[in-house]
């Protein structure tokens, strides 16, 4: 394929509720996408850096900038253009995993969509809808708390995740157990809120049977993960530390988690996103599909990759209106606890024009 020019379009997405995490609040998202014209067909991609950086290092502005000045020309520069040259031709470049993401992606999608074949069908899909977690903010109070999980649960979600920090885990989670039972699928995130000194406090959380506590630690603290994976009952998954299917590897080999959260975004695409569900999958490690407030586009993506083999745990593949009024493309809708894999060719979605108009604060034509 030849690169003829990206598009770096910046969306404004109200969110239908605060989402609050031990980082800070989510109110709005400020999405960078990537729309690729190739001689071929186009392809669409969201980046799934937040606003500022504090879930990682990135950020959107940054991930504008690093596509515009230094991504985007290097593959461009390159003779013949297919997704998996999209990865060499960036190593050069350190970090910025979540940007070099969406250009592959969006590369990825131009490629499937010119030879009709699906995304899923490309990482080796097995599985034609996937079952759908949901992820609860930290909220005001219990009652909150406690309204929110009933209404995700008639919703038909079939697990709960608890956004837990210092002061807001074992009182919430006893309550959501209390309230809603023991069979009820329960995780917690800490995206990294505590230390290795607060092991005793967390094995407070062992007698509540959850699948799992997700990233308690610092993402650069593996060997304390392994440590408190000694300690705890409840299993240890990574989020934020796994960043490659060799940090993955890793990580199992030092004993720091026994289930992983795949995170295109967090890993530089797709493809590496398979290959950590490869590596966790020859360990004998379940992962589940993260999510990243992902719009249409991302969460189009993101159900497919649920869809192979080693996701064996519900992943935080929400409905559209988890998180938005409106989406940009086709809501995904519940039934029955599972979203659809997308059917049609590459992501399998597009924005509706009069939502992305709508929705656009600005736009740039990257002509190659
Ligand atoms: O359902 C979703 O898309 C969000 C799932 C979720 O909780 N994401 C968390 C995370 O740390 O995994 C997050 C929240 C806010 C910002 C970044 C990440």
């Amino acid at each position: 394929m030849k690169l003829q020019g990206v598009e770096l379009r910046r969306i404004r997405m109200p969110l239908v509720s605060p989402f609050r995490t031990s980082f800070g609040v989510e109110t709005n998202r400020d999405v960078l996408l990537l729309r690729v014209v190739t001689d071929d067909a186009e392809g669409w991609a969201e980046c799934v850096a937040m606003s500022d950086p504090r879930y990682s290092s990135e950020y959107v502005d940054a991930a504008e900038d690093v596509l515009r000045r230094f991504l985007v020309p290097a593959v461009a520069a390159r003779p013949a253009l297919d997704a998996h040259g999209v990865a060499p031709a960036l190593h050069q470049f350190k970090g910025h995993r979540m940007a070099k993401a969406a250009l592959e992606t969006a590369v990825l999608d131009a490629e499937l969509r010119a030879g009709g074949r699906t995304l899923a069908r490309e990482l080796g899909a097995v599985h034609d809808r996937v079952p759908c977690g949901v992820s609860v903010g930290i909220m005001a109070s219990v009652d909150e708390l406690l309204d929110a999980v009933a209404g995700y649960l008639d919703a038909g979600y079939v697990r709960i995740k608890l956004k837990i920090q210092p002061g807001w885990d074992v009182e919430p989670v006893r309550a959501v157990r209390e309230r809603f039972g023991d069979d009820v699928l329960l995780q917690v995130d800490a995206n990294t809120a505590y230390t290795l000194a607060d092991a005793r406090h967390l094995a407070r959380l062992d007698p509540f049977d959850l699948l799992l506590i997700e990233q308690p630690l610092d993402e650069e603290d593996v060997l304390g993960h392994a440590a408190l994976s000694r300690v705890l009952t409840t299993p240890v998954c990574l989020d934020e530390s796994i960043t490659s299917a060799k940090a993955a590897a890793d990580a199992i080999r030092l004993g720091a988690c026994s289930i992983v959260n795949v995170k295109p975004g967090r890993v530089g695409g797709y493809l590496e996103a398979k290959r950590v569900h490869d590596v966790c999958v020859a360990h004998g490690v379940p992962v589940w599909c993260g999510g990243m407030l992902e719009t249409g586009i991302g969460r189009a993506a993101n159900v497919a990759l649920a869809a192979l083999p080693g996701f064996t745990l519900p992943g935080d593949t929400s409905a559209s209106d988890r998180y938005y009024r409106t989406d940009i493309t086709e809501p995904f809708v519940l039934q029955d606890g599972h979203l659809p894999v997308p059917t049609e060719p590459g992501v399998g979605v597009t924005p509706v024009p009069d939502a992305l108009r709508e929705t656009t604060t600005s736009t740039e034509w990257l002509s190659l």
